[in-house]
C-alpha cells in the first residue's frame, strides 16, 4: 500500500526562490526511505510539507489516497496523532523535564499507555538517559536533546516516522544504535523516512536512498504504482 504519492510538488519561498522543483516519488508501507542531498538542497522543507507545516506551491500530495488539498487542519491533527516526528531544531520545551517533554507528547497522541512512568524511564533507560529524566531539557548537552526528540517521537509507536537530520549532533557508536532502533521499528512493519547527509547513515544501507539535488531528485526514482 502506498503510504504517500508525491506527485509533481514544486515549492516556492517568498519573494521568488523556488526550493523543490517537481518532485515526484512514492512511499510505501514499511518503506524506509534515506532523503540525502547537500546543504539546502530542500529537505527539510520536503520533510515540512509531507508533515504539513508548509504546503507546495504547485503539484500534489496523497497519503494513503487523500490528497492533501482537500484535509482541513482538524484532519491533519488527527493524522498527526499516529506520526511520529523529530525534528532538526528538536521543538523541546526547554524549561520542563525530559519526563514532562515526553508525557506531554504522549497524552497528546491520545494513546492509552498503562503505568505511563515506568513506560517513560523504561524507554529513557535504553537510551542511556534514565539518569536525566528529571532534569530539565536546557540542562542536557545537544545530543542528549537530540536524543530526547527521538525518544518522544517513537515512544507514541507512530505508523509513521518522520526524522529530520536526527543525529547531526551525536557520535558514531550512538548514531548506529538509533539506526538500529529504526530498523527494528521499520521491521515491525511501519514506515520511515529519514533526512539525513550523515555518511555513517548513508555508508549503513539501512534502506532506499533518494538523493536531492538544488531541489530536484536524481538518480532511479519510483514515481508510478
Ligand atoms: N521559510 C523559508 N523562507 C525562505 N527560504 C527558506 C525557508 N525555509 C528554507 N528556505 C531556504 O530553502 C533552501 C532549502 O532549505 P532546506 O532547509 O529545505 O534545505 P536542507 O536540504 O534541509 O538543508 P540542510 O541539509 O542544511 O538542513 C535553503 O536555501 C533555505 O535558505
Amino acid at each position: 500500500m502506498e503510504i504517500f504519492v508525491i506527485e509533481k510538488v514544486t515549492k516556492v519561498y517568498n519573494p521568488y526562490f523556488k526550493v523543490l522543483d517537481e518532485v515526484s516519488f512514492i512511499v510505501k508501507e514499511g518503506d524506509f526511505l534515506i532523503l540525502t542531498g547537500p546543504t539546502g538542497a530542500g529537505k527539510t522543507t520536503l520533510l515540512k510539507l509531507l508533515y504539513r507545516e508548509e504546503k507546495p506551491t504547485d503539484g500534489e500530495i496523497f497519503y494513503k489516497n487523500f490528497p492533501y488539498s482537500k484535509l482541513n487542519k482538524r484532519h491533519f491533527l488527527h493524522l498527526r496523532r499516529n506520526w511520529g516526528i523529530i525534528f532538526q531544531d528538536y521543538k523541546l520545551i526547554p524549561d520542563l523535564t525530559v519526563f514532562e517533554n515526553i508525557k506531554i507528547s504522549l497524552i497528546l497522541s491520545q494513546k492509552k499507555v498503562p503505568k505511563i512512568k515506568f513506560h517513560i524511564l523504561n524507554y529513557l533507560e535504553r537510551f542511556n538517559l534514565a539518569a536525566k529524566a528529571f532534569k530539565k531539557v536546557k540542562e542536557l548537552s545537544g545530543g542528549e536533546q537530540q536524543k530526547v526528540g527521538i525518544v518522544r517521537a517513537i515512544i507514541r509507536d507512530p505508523e509513521l516516522l518522520i526524522a529530520d537530520e536526527p543525529t547531526g549532533n551525536l557520535d558514531p557508536e550512538s548514531i548506529r544504535e538509533i539506526i538500529k532502533i529504526f530498523q527494528e521499528y521499520q521491521q515491525a512493519g511501519k514506515t520511515v523516512i529519514l533526512a539525513t547527509h550523515d555518511p555513517v547513515i548513508l555508508q549503513l544501507n539501512a534502506g532506499k536512498i533518494l538523493r536531492l539535488e538544488q531541489g530536484r531528485l536524481v538518480g532511479n526514482v519510483q514515481t508510478s504504482c
